[in-house]
Parts: C-alpha cells; structure tokens; sequence
C-alpha cells in the first residue's frame, strides 16, 4: 500500500496531557498532524492520575474494592477517548493519526499509513516505568504490576509489595491499605522523598506507615521468584518478603525507543538535550514536552510545557518551562505538598533561611483527626520573598495555591502578613510559619 504525504506546519508525536494544552494554545490555526496509536488523552486520565485519586477517595470512605472499582471504570470513561479526541480535533486545523510514529529526519515524520513533512516535530511520547535490577524479574509475568496494572485490577491482592517509597509508592500503599491489603514498601534510601525539608521527611514517613503500611528503608530487592500462587522477593539486607502481587514504583525513564532519534544523532538512551523553551538543542525545528522531558513528571507540568512550545512555534509568546514555580502534590491522607527547590539546593545558600511548624499546635482548630502536620517555609533574606514550602497536613493539597501564587506573584512575607485570611482555616498554620519566618528576615 502506498503511503499517503501531507505537508503541515507541526507534526506532533503522542497526544497525551501535553499535547492537548499544546493544541489549545495554538494560536493562527497552522497545520497540525498528531500521532497516537493509544488512547488519546494519554496516561493522566485512564491510567494514573484519575483512577488513583478516584480510588484513593472511595477506600477513605471505606468502600469495597468492587465498589470502587465501579466507580473507577466509570471515572475513566470505561477507556473510551472519544471526548479526548474530539477536544483535540475541536481545536483548528488538526488531523488525528491514530498510529505509532518515528522521525525520518528533523522535518519528516512517517507512520503505517502517511509520511508527514513539518515545519516543526514536537516529542511529547510521555515516560514508562523503570524496570529495577532485579534478578528473574521477568520470570514472574502478572505478578509483577506497573501501577497502570495495579490501578486495573479487578482482584485485590491481599498482600502486595511495592519497590520504591516515591510518589506512586507511597500513594499505591495508602490505597490498597484502605482497602485492607496488606503492603510493604521497600526503598533502598535511608530516607522517603529525599529532597523534602527533613521535618517534613519524619511525617511523611510516619503518615506512610499510620495505615498498617510496613515501610522497610534501606531496603533494595534483589530477587524475585514465584511461591505458591504469588512471590517472594529477598532482599539486599537478607530479609525475604512474601505477597501476591510486586509493583514497581521505582521511577519513571522518558519514552524515547523506537522514535528514530539515531536519524537525529540523538541516543535514545540519554536524557533529551531540551532548553528551557521546550527546543531540543540538536536542531533548530525540534521539540520536546511533558514526561518526556524527563524533569517534573505530572500533569500541570506538561501542561505547561504544552503552551510554552505552543507559544515558542507560533511566536505568540516568550514563556519558558522555568519561568513558574515547581509545586507538585501527593495524596496520601494528610497531604503533601511541595513548592519550589528541594531543601539540599538551599541549604549552602547563606541568603535563604528557613521556619517550621507543628500543624497540630498552631492550627489546632483547623486540625482534623487526619493526623499529624508540618509545615516549613522558606524565604530570601534579600527578597524578603518566600521562595519554597514543603508540608503535609489536613487539606495542604489546597493550601499549595496560596502559596504558588505567593512565590510566582513576588508578594514579600511582610505583605502576607497584612491579608485577612478566613479562620479557622490552614491559614493559621501558613501565617504561623510566616510570622517565624519574618522574625528571622527582621533579625
Ligand atoms: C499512578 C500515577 C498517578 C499519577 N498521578 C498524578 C497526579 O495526581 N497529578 C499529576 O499532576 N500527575 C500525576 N501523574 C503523572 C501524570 O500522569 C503525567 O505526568 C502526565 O500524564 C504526562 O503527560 P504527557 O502528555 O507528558 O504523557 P502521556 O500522557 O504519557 O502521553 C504520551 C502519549 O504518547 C504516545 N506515544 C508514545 N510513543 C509514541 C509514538 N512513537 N508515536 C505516537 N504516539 C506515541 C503514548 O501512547 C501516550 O498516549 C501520575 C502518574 C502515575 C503513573
Ligand atoms: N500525585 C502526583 O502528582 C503523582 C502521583 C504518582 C506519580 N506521579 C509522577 O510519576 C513519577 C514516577 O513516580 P515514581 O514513584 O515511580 O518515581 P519517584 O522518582 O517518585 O520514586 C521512585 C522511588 O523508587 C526508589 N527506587 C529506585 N530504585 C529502586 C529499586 N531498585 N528498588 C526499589 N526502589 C527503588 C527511589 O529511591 C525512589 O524513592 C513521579 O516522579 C511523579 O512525577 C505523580
């Protein structure tokens, strides 16, 4: 069969989060051909983002997992992509092809069915889990899950293993926990979320395990193999573990295979060279956004990634991935919150100084009974700006806002402290850690 050629201004690979708000902020209708042979919409809202906060809501209302699980088909539209695809087609000039695409060279595109020539090629495939050194790792089939297969499963395991105490460690225990699954977390660091303020480590460790949750440190597992109907997995200490189920939770590699990047010069095994524009620094017509960055791997990132590139190829604007502060939330039960740099990048900076609190003792009317909190802020000294906050406690996956538009609006501390902010609210936590914080920029 022959090919059929089209000539376009864009040609897009992968429609996933990034893509969509790409395509909305496109602006001056140009051409535009996107590539996906999954489900449009990509991973966010069937695979992980959707169905896990769906579950994570329904166990901590102490629904069964059948019940759930209901509700989950039905949270993800039962997988159909329509309404993806048509808000992708709403959008202007767009033709869908729903096929696996790879680079012919910088400016041409080829699938089964069409060869694409573009003024521009934007990479936008997303990620795939790391598969950890684990010896006879793929000798267990289905027992060992991705967290899209965890997030899938009609059965409940009742004991699963999960490697890796990260963002999809931590929120898998909580949810299969609350459903009454036993769970063990194996993280070969001496510590959870190794970046957070250290404060803020202790009660994100502390609420991993307030479910029955077995949170094992500086554990690394180092072999599987099958037992009975499920698993036993030994690890580096030479304890052994045994469950039905084994998730890997061990981070995230950019999806790069099979793209063609060798017709680039580019090695599909290394990060992508991508600037702070989105541009991939091999060629001058090439771009890169969401997952496949490699970077700040969720939604609201490769959002924003999508209308930076929109607005750096249709030149309607000059925003960049870094011109935004970083903030990221995990739903386990307080939340947790992060905006701004890790606590390590700050520490050999003389200018930044730090203030944490006890959420219980200065919010204690705002304070549920979900558990302890902590909340560290930290501001410039220069500025008097606040410039990060790590925290975990009762709605912070709602107070993060207040704190983005602090640090992306550059209102100093000062000024924060003369709002009127509603009580009693987590507000009385946030004002606690400012009025330290301020003490410390006054002195
Ligand atoms: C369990 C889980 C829970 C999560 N929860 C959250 C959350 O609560 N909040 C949050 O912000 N983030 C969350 N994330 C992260 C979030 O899902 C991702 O950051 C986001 O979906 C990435 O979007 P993307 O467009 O970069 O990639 P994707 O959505 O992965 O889209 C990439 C698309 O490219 C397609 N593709 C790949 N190769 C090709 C090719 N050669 N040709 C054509 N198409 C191709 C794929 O089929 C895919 O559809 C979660 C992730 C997981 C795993
Ligand atoms: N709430 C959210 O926004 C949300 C939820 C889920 C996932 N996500 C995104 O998905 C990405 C991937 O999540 P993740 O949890 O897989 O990655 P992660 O980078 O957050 O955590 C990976 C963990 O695995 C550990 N690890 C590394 N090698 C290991 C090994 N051999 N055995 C056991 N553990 C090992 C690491 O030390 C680390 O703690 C996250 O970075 C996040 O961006 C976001």
């Amino acid at each position: 069969m022959s090919r059929r050629r089209r000539s376009v201004d864009i040609a897009v690979i992968g429609a996933g989060s990034a893509t969509t708000a790409f395509v909305d902020a496109l602006v001056g209708d140009p051409s535009v051909v996107v590539f996906e042979p999954a489900l449009v919409g990509g991973e966010c809202p069937f695979d992980a983002c959707i169905p896990s906060k769906g579950l994570l809501h329904d166990g901590s209302r102490g629904r069964s997992w059948a019940t759930a699980s209901d509700r989950r088909r039905s949270l993800v539209a039962h997988r159909d992509d329509d309404a993806h695809a048509e808000a992708l087609l709403e959008s202007g000039d767009v033709e869908l092809v729903r096929e696996h695409a790879a680079f012919v060279d910088e400016h041409r595109v080829e699938s089964e069915s069409i060869v694409v020539d573009a003024a521009h090629v934007v990479i936008a495939t997303g990620a795939v889990p790391i598969a950890p050194d684990i010896e006879c790792l793929d000798e267990v089939g289905d027992r060992v899950w991705t967290s899209a297969d965890a997030l899938r499963a009609s059965e409940r395991p009742d004991r699963l293993v999960i490697a890796g105490g990260g963002v999809i460690g931590c929120e898998l225990s909580r949810l299969f926990a609350s459903f009454g699954s036993a769970v063990t977390v194996l993280e070969p660091n001496e510590h959870l979320m190794e970046t957070l303020h250290p404060d803020v480590i202790a009660a994100v460790e502390q609420t991993v395990r307030d479910p029955g949750v077995d949170l094992r440190l500086r554990a690394r597992p180092v072999s599987i193999a099958r037992h009975g109907d499920g698993v036993a997995i030994a690890v580096a200490d030479g304890s052994e573990v045994r469950a039905d189920r084994f998730v890997l939770a061990a981070g995230k590699r950019p999806r790069l295979d099979g793209l063609g990047l060798q017709s680039l010069g580019l090695d599909p095994q290394l990060k992508l060279p991508v600037d702070r524009t989105g541009r991939v620094r091999c060629a001058g017509s090439i771009w890169a956004m969401g997952d496949v960055v490699g970077e700040a791997q969720y939604t609201h990132a490769a959002n924003h990634h999508g209308r930076v590139v929109a607005d750096q190829i249709t030149g309607a604007g000059g925003r960049r991935f870094d011109d935004v502060v970083d903030a990221a939330c995990m739903f386990i039960d307080p939340p947790l919150m992060t905006v701004g740099p890790s606590y390590a990048d700050t520490t050999d900076d003389r200018d930044v100084v730090w203030s944490v609190v006890d959420v219980a003792e200065r919010a204690p009317r705002a304070a549920t009974d979900e558990g302890c909190g902590t909340l560290a802020v930290a501001a410039r000294r220069s500025t008097g700006r606040l410039v990060a906050a790590h925290g975990i406690g009762p709605s912070f996956d709602e107070l993060v806002h207040a704190i983005v538009v602090a640090i992306d609006g550059e209102v100093p501390v000062a000024r924060l402290l003369e709002s009127m902010f509603p009580f009693p609210t987590m507000a009385d936590a946030f004002v606690a850690a400012l009025t330290e914080l301020q003490a410390q920029l006054s002195s």
